[in-house]
């Protein structure tokens, strides 16, 4: 039975370590500024001995719990009768910090270097690269060079030869990667590849979803899910216009939202206030926006999704511990793409209501963040094989301005302005002859559309087998 702790040296350069429940501590009386770092054993990137008796350890650990997590070695020269002890040491700590997981993940990694502010490949070679050299996981790196290389690289992936692709972009190049995947010779295979995230991007809903709010920005923590995340089946969307079929991971957007996303682009230069810049504008301007919306409904009672949520995150939460990978619809097809059955020339016709009122905006799609400060889908799960569907009413300009508060919490949801359907897939005819379309951040023709959720096709990688949002019932009184 391994020690559940070890000294390294003596005097003022001694070392300790200490096994706890799930942490690892590791005492270092010499270093004044850090005596005493304390980590989950989950986020141990390596311990062992090389070269006979060098011990190392590497990990990450957050100095305060506010600061992001940082990367930190601990080394030293074991004496020889304490070889066998530091081995079982090391072992122990080994099995619980890779319980179920595989080492030393061969990681492609796919680098945007025009993502948001330019400072991906510098970002990498600082922050995401020692780590996983730390991890000592093969890595084999793509820079983009152009719009749609990633989507090449995805499409010709050899699929034995990674465990997951990590990409240092925003929601863009994961837009690529599913497109690119859908058109692998072995698209079915090529789904179940990770991918894992590290925003760098300009939209970064993704890695918001996967890592929530508190770790959104920590690089740290999505080089952490690459290495440590357990593959989580995602739903995706087949989106269908003027015949052409393309995949979505996250939102389809129309209206005040949509003007707020592309209509902003010559605003570009005042980085993301340019959001907030552009929702006062469409405030002011107060539209209403005309469609006719189809709707393919599972469910529109808002308490029961609440109940569904909670249900199907403690099922993913148990199985997510386990070293067991987690569901697989069996709805997939082995090979190819999964068939269209709702949408399409064979598209069927029961169950399906439409909404022809003027709107604010309509919002679809996966994953309860669409930015920090709007939890659109606040009941949002990963493979429910639902795509959530919001259609806001038209309210008066003071209304729209009080949602802003609690909207980064989700409160609008309980409002009775905010129609809210789990849907199965819906269809869009634009009425109104302008306006923006949004498709996962890609502006698509303001034309119809339909669109249909395939469960479980896609796999991403996270630490917690669920998107990363708290979502509570406000009391009674915002509940109206
Ligand atoms: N080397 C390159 N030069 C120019 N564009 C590129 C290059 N590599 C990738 N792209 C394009 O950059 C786009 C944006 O990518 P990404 O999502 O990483 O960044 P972003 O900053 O979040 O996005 P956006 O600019 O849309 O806000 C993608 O659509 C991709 O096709």
């Amino acid at each position: 039975m391994a020690s559940p702790s070890l000294a390294l040296g003596d005097g003022p350069n001694a070392s300790r370590f200490t096994i706890t429940d799930n942490e690892l501590v590791v005492e270092r009386d010499a270093d004044k500024k850090w005596p005493v770092i304390r980590t989950l054993l989950r986020n141990v990137l390596w311990a062992g001995i090389d070269n006979g008796n060098q011990l190392h350890v590497s990990l990450l650990a957050k100095k305060k719990r506010t600061s992001p997590m940082a990367l930190v070695h601990v080394a030293g020269t074991v004496p020889d009768p304490d070889i066998a002890t530091a081995t079982a040491f090391t072992d122990s700590v080994m099995q619980s910090a890779y319980y179920g997981l595989t080492l030393r993940r061969r990681l492609k990694v796919i680098i945007n270097p025009k993502s948001g502010p330019g400072k991906s490949a510098q970002i990498f070679r600082k922050k995401i690269e020692p780590i996983f050299r730390a991890a000592r996981c093969p890595v084999d790196i793509t820079f983009t060079e152009r719009g749609r290389h990633a989507q090449d690289v995805a499409q010709t992936l050899p699929l034995d030869r990674y465990d997951a692709v990590v990409v240092l972009s925003g929601d863009g190049i994961v837009y690529e990667l599913l497109n690119g995947f859908a058109a692998h010779a072995d698209p079915a295979r090529a789904f179940r590849m990770p991918i894992a995230p590290v925003p760098v991007g300009s939209g970064n809903g993704s890695s918001l979803n996967l890592l929530g709010k508190a770790d959104a920005k920590d690089k740290a923590m999505a080089a952490l899910n690459a290495i440590k995340g357990r593959p989580m089946s995602v739903d995706v969307m087949s989106v269908l216009q003027n015949g052409q079929r393309t995949f979505s991971f996250m939102t389809s957007c129309l209206g005040l939202m949509a003007n707020v996303d592309l209509g902003t682009e010559n605003l570009r230069f005042m980085g993301p206030q340019r959001f907030f810049v552009g929702f006062l504008r469409e405030v002011i301007r107060h539209r209403p926006y005309s469609y006719r919306i189809s709707i393919k409904v599972a469910e529109t009672d808002k308490d029961k999704m609440m109940q569904n949520r909670e249900a199907l995150r403690a099922q993913a939460q148990a199985l997510h511990g386990s070293p067991i990978s987690t569901y697989s619809s069996s709805t997939l097809p082995e090979t190819g793409v999964p068939e269209l059955k709702h949408i399409g020339p064979d598209a069927d016709r029961d169950g399906w209501i439409t909404f022809d009122k003027s709107f604010s905006y309509f919002y679809a799609g996966k994953g309860p963040f669409v930015s920090v400060d709007l939890m659109q889908f606040p009941v949002s799960h990963p493979d429910d094989g639902f795509i959530d569907v919001v259609i806001a009413e038209r309210t008066t300009r003071l209304a729209l301005l009080k949602a802003v508060n609690g909207a980064d919490r989700g409160t609008q949801y309980w409002t009775p302005v905010q129609h809210y359907f789990k849907a199965y897939a819906y269809r869009v005819e634009p009425i109104s002859p302008d306006g923006y379309l949004s498709i996962d951040g890609e502006e698509y023709p303001h034309e119809p559309f339909e669109v249909e959720v395939h469960q479980g096709l896609g796999t991403f990688l996270s630490m917690y087998g669920h998107y990363k949002n708290e979502f509570r019932r406000p009391p009674e009184p915002e509940h109206k």
